[in-house]
């Protein structure tokens, strides 16, 4: 069984957050506390380690006491440009990531993609959530690789692709149902935060 200690958390921090005015998302305050705190708290009790990556206010994000990586591209180029600074320097045999935006992540998150990863001998799993409707939706920066994915995405990037769901297509992945999509509610607008805020008092 894969345990919470070979896994290395990797809160993703480093976009643009033009919606939200292009602040820095993971520093905005939520119920008074910077917003990745929260995917900090209920991502560690599912992890060995973390890592934060950001790439502006990286000392503020320092603070925190976890190592911080920056995108090795300055260009705000998605999320895979995360992954790949994580893979880098990710130290134990998997990386579970999650976004700094969605504070109420599952905490079984870990758990239940570990069991599938480990079940099917996926390279890689991503979450996705069920809406009330019974609809499916990925969630594809909820996602537990095998650390040794790391050539695979540095090719991929190589090809200028930088969409995530055509890198999961070229691997052996799969993904798990969570039945609570309100665990993956996120944050991308002033409104979102404030509506957000108001349904998890
Ligand atoms: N490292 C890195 N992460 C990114 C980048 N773009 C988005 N992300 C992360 O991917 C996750 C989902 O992205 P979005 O919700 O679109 O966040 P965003 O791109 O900052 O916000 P918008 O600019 O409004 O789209 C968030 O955790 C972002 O921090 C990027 O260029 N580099
Ligand atoms: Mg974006």
């Amino acid at each position: 069984m894969i345990s919470g200690a070979q896994i290395t958390g990797l809160i993703l921090a480093g976009g643009r957050a033009q919606r939200m005015g292009g602040i820095d998302k993971g520093l905005i305050p939520f119920h008074q506390k910077p917003l990745i705190e929260f995917t900090m708290t209920r991502l560690k009790p599912q992890v060995g380690t973390i890592l934060i990556n950001a790439n502006r206010n990286v000392t503020k994000y320092a603070a925190y006491g976890y190592p911080v990586i920056m995108d090795e591209t300055p260009d705000f180029s998605g999320p895979l440009a995360g992954f790949s600074a994580g893979l880098k320097a990710c130290k134990t045999p998997y990386l579970l990531t999650a976004p700094c935006d969605s504070p109420l992540l599952p905490e079984n998150l870990g758990i239940r993609m570990a069991a599938e990863l480990e079940e099917g001998d996926f390279q890689l799993v991503y979450a996705s959530s069920k809406e009330s409707d019974g609809k499916v939706w990925a969630q594809p920066v909820f996602c537990l690789m095998r650390a040794n994915l790391q050539d695979s995405l540095e090719d991929f990037l190589k090809k200028g692709d930088l969409k995530i769901d055509r890198w999961f297509k070229e691997l052996k992945s799969s993904t798990v149902i969570f039945d609570d999509a309100n665990a993956f509610a996120n944050v991308n607008t002033p409104e979102e935060l404030k509506s957000l805020e108001a349904a998890s008092v």
